[in-house]
């Protein structure tokens, strides 16, 4: 699954660059081995000439026959073996195995982009002809797709009984068709994919109409009449008469399936992905940025911290990463990226899933300074237990990837879900950006609305628990489709455990924290400097 993520892409880049130097070499083993070949051909051809000089003496002594049919055997052999000695298999593998670097993309991968595509047609509203000229909103791309793209796109949404995408992009594939001067796919084939896709939409007589077509353009097409046939039958089971199953055909009407458009989830997932939905003035006019001064270390050096909004809290830090820092960690990710996992809620192993698709890696603090720098970092962002978190997981994601709606805790039902940690529940998230794609990607929470596009260098974070030890189910939350750019983040997940005191328990879920570090004791940094009660009154004069 290479389409799951960039960096794969990036990889699957540099060997194609390796491509001609391959075939270079290829080509000139050939050649010698033609050489060798047209040398044997030469020699046989002699030795030809000389037992037709011989006549039949050659094959009636029983001496000569006998060595005339040994020769012929060996001689045979040698230019049997020379013909198949053809090291195209070598080469090949050389490309698509998968210790070449990075595994050569197959068939699956291309159903699998042609998906990704379709999923940020449907959540970025954009339309198929100018997805098709390679236009992405006012991104006018270098390439443009054939009516074979489209038609690949069209089969790969059929083969997932996707009928509503089928019809889109086998009606842009026919319409491409007509333009091309040499034609690039099958109109064949377009016509009773569309045909059948229309029949499962309930259109009957727009697919008998297409297949009427088709037989017209093939009457010896191995399946237009027997389609014709069952289409006429089914119509008349519908009770339509013979006479007018030809007349007033409906247009093709496509529309996305109810089982999409009645989910209000995803409807929101969409619309707060294009960033759509406004949030009112009086919640903006409430939030404001602090510097956060509340440990002795950042006295002099204070985190800047941006209120993304209240209830549940969301923070921005800014500038808290570097591009440095990001470049090496993306160094040290790159070589161990694989498709991410979550975990199943009833066994509590880690499965991979349709539901997020991107390639991830952990990397432990002992694996580079970086590292255990930015964990450090944590703890000073947040005043929270870095021992008991989990590693920094660095995720990036392909074309189309995303997450769909989801908490980062376990809810009580999943007790399983983080048993094996023995550190209890994801207390709070921390997402570093790492990257800015220029267009989606962005992380939204679908219940209180809220869309958040990734700005490089910074760090979203929030609590996923109350004070109180509950799941705050307004803590859900997605990733975006990425539709232009590319897309890395960090997340550093820290536990319950070892967060007693600095993070003491409340008694009701509205026990909340005002900012990040609020203890309940100390002013609040909209007006006044964010310095702990702990430091000491004098803290202040002294810087
Ligand atoms: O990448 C994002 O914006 C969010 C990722 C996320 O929610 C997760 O990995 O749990
Ligand atoms: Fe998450």
């Amino acid at each position: 699954d290479l389409f799951t993520s960039i960096a794969d892409m990036q990889q699957l880049l540099e060997t194609e660059r390796n491509i001609p130097k391959l075939l270079d070499k290829y080509i000139h083993e050939e050649e010698e081995r033609l050489v060798q070949l047209k040398k044997l051909s030469e020699e046989y051809s002699k030795k030809n000439e000389q037992s037709i000089a011989n006549g039949m003496n050659d094959i009636v002594n029983p001496i000569n026959a006998f060595l005339l049919i040994k020769r012929k055997i060996f001689d045979w052999k040698e230019i049997e073996s020379k013909m198949n000695a053809n090291k195209a298999g070598i080469h090949v593998s050389s490309i698509t195995d998968d210790n070449y670097g990075v595994r050569y993309p197959t068939a699956d991968d291309l159903s699998g982009a042609a998906i990704g595509l379709l999923r940020l047609q449907d959540t970025y509203r954009l339309d198929t002809k100018d997805l098709a000229d390679g236009k992405i909103y006012q991104d006018q791309g270098n390439y443009t797709f054939s009516a074979k793209d489209c038609f690949e796109i069209a089969r790969a949404a059929y083969n997932e009984h996707d009928f509503y995408h089928t019809v889109m992009w086998m009606e842009e594939a026919k319409r491409r068709m007509d333009d091309e001067e040499e034609p690039t796919a099958d109109m064949e084939d377009i016509l009773e994919y569309l045909a059948f896709a229309l029949y499962k939409q309930n259109n009957l007589k727009h697919a008998l109409k297409l297949t009427d077509e088709l037989y017209k353009m093939n009457p010896a097409h191995p399946r237009a009449k027997g389609n014709i046939k069952w289409y006429e039958d089914l119509l008349e089971q519908e009770g339509v008469r013979r006479s007018e199953m030809r007349k007033s055909i409906p247009p093709i009407q496509n529309r996305r399936p109810d089982s999409v458009l009645g989910n209000t989830e995803r409807t929101m997932y969409e619309a707060l992905c294009r960033n759509e939905v406004p949030v009112s003035q009086k919640d903006i006019s409430k939030l404001y940025c602090y510097y956060k001064r509340d440990r002795p270390f950042l006295i002099y050096a204070p985190i800047k911290v941006e209120i993304k909004r209240f209830n549940p809290l969301a923070v921005l830090f800014k500038d808290v990463i570097s591009d440095e820092e990001v470049a090496t960690i993306q160094e040290l990710a790159k070589p161990k990226l694989a498709r991410a996992t979550v975990h199943d809620s009833v066994t509590g192993k880690l499965v991979t899933a349709t539901y997020r698709i991107s390639k991830s890696a952990w990397l432990k603090a002992w694996e580079h300074e970086v590292v255990e720098r930015v964990n450090k970092r944590i703890d000073l962002m947040t005043n929270l237990e870095m021992e008991t978190a989990e590693e920094l997981q660095i995720a990036n994601y392909g074309i189309g990837g995303h997450y769909d709606p989801h908490f980062d805790h376990a809810k009580k039902e999943e007790s399983k879900s983080f048993e094996s940690l023995g550190t209890g529940n994801r207390i709070a998230t921390v997402l570093f950006y790492m990257s800015q794609p220029s267009h989606g990607g962005g992380t939204v929470f679908t219940e209180v609305k809220s869309t958040v596009l990734p700005t490089k260098n910074d760090a979203l974070f929030w609590y996923n628990l109350y004070k109180q030890g509950d799941g705050n189910p307004d803590t859900r939350h997605a990733a975006c489709p990425v539709l232009v750019g590319i897309k890395w983040v960090s997340n550093k997940w820290i536990h319950e455990k070892g967060n007693e005191f600095r993070r003491p328990c409340g008694l009701k879920s509205s026990d909340k924290e005002r900012f990040v570090g609020d203890l309940g004791i100390g002013p609040e940094p909209r007006d006044a400097p964010n310095l702990s009660p702990n430091l000491g009154k004098d803290v202040w004069e002294t810087i």
